[in-house]
């Protein structure tokens, strides 16, 4: 198979959809490789890397899309992307396309084939595409917010870790998957005052195992959620139901009852958020403030690391990748964890969650796949 690798277009996004050690590995299993021009130049990866791990280099991303059967990306396709997309061609990326009509949309139209990352699952009922970034954003998450709680930043004031004879600053995390308690680990290395909600008890026993005592956790009701945003100085929001939008768990009414100059860190944001009063913001703009709040509300938190986030991420993709590569729909319809990822097939929705969310007909993989 011909598979290509276009340079990220998304603002900051230095991330790239395969590594020159990727690129090998599809070379070894008999594929062609594109990849455009600088793809890799924020993982210190140039062309004449790429040329060494047996990639050809084309000048543009429609070269990559116009010669490629399979597009190896990280982010989701902006629109002159998804406008190069055509019916039979494989796209395999981040795609979050439950708060997004309009991706969708061009998505649908394209034709093409589209796994998302974010919903391939494992035996273990985890995500293992989506798993390496969010231990990136999750540890980010602290050092984000800790950066915006500094007065100059328009918040609170407030050092995380206090000083011996002054108390330390408050993190609520809501949500204990593996962006939660990746966020935590950070917060207790700096010495915070860690809380983290759920409502997952099996979850909570094993936070309070892995903490053992250095953070408290607690059933995430309305009345817990309350108290517990209300007292922090930061929140990380870190809820995920698999595919669909994120809840709206903290209102804008909520919002006066937060500490003036706290810090919110909507992780969640790529799912849509899970603040009313988020909104998606880039690495250029990271913040604005509602009613005294700052928001911080990056949808590609790992594109700031690219030499740690690539590589952790192809690790996570290249299996798959390589399954596409050599077996084509075949390896999807084979794949029950392929399958989920599943999300557009030749102009249908083939995932529950992202059909709900946006009103489409649902296809069960199943039926559209028809792999001989
Ligand atoms: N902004 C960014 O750059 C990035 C965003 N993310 C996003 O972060 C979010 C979280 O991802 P993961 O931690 O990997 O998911 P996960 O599935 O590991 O964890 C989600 C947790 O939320 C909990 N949860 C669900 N509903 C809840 C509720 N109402 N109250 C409290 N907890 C609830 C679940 O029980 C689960 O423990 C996802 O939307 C993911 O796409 C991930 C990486 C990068
Ligand atoms: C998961 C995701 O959206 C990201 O890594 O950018
Ligand atoms: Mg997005």
């Amino acid at each position: 198979m011909r598979v290509g690798c276009p340079k990220e277009i998304k603002n900051n996004e230095y991330r790239v959809g395969l590594t020159p050690g990727s690129v090998r590995e599809y070379i070894a299993h008999g594929h062609e490789v594109i990849v455009e021009t600088n793809a890799g130049v924020a993982i210190d990866a140039d062309d004449g890397v790429y040329q060494a791990a047996g990639a050809k280099i084309v000048p543009t991303a429609k070269d990559v899309f116009d010669q490629s059967d399979m597009i190896v990306k990280v982010k989701e396709p902006q629109p002159s992307e998804w406008a190069m997309l055509r019916e039979g061609q494989i796209l395999y990326t981040y795609l979050h396309l439950a708060p997004d009509p309009e991706q969708t949309k061009g998505l649908v139209e394209s034709g093409c084939t589209a796994v998302a990352y974010e919903t391939v699952t494992d035996d273990r009922g985890g995500l293992p595409l989506l798993a390496p970034m969010s231990e990136v954003a999750g540890r980010l998450s602290i050092q984000a917010g800790a950066t915006a709680l500094q007065k100059a930043n328009g918040g609170r004031g407030v050092l995380l870790g206090g000083v011996p004879g002054v108390l330390p600053g408050k993190v609520t995390i809501i949500g204990g998957g593996v962006v939660g308690i990746n966020a935590a680990k950070m917060a207790v290395g700096l010495g915070a005052d860690v809380t983290i909600l759920d409502r997952s008890i099996p979850r909570l026993r094993q936070l309070d195992d892995i903490f053992n005592g250095r953070i408290h956790t607690r059933y995430s009701t309305i009345e817990a959620l309350e108290n517990e945003v209300f007292s922090a100085d930061v929140v990380v929001g870190a809820v995920l139901i698999p595919g669909a939008a994120a809840p709206k768990l903290v209102t804008r009414e909520m919002l006066s009852g937060m500490k003036k100059g706290a810090v919110i860190v909507d992780v969640a944001i790529d799912q849509g958020g899970c603040f009313e009063t988020s909104h998606a913001t880039t690495h250029s703009e990271p913040t604005y403030e509602v009613d005294g709040i700052i928001h911080y509300c990056v949808a590609n938190m790992p594109g700031a690391v690219p030499v740690t986030s690539a590589h952790a991420l192809n690790n996570a993709t290249l299996h798959y990748g390589l399954q596409l590569a050599d077996k084509g729909l075949k390896a999807i319809a084979e794949d029950r964890h392929l399958r989920a990822g599943l999300n557009v097939h030749r102009g249908r929705i083939t995932n529950a969650p992202v059909a709900d969310a946006l009103g489409y007909e649902l296809a069960e993989p199943d039926a559209v796949l028809q792999v001989a």
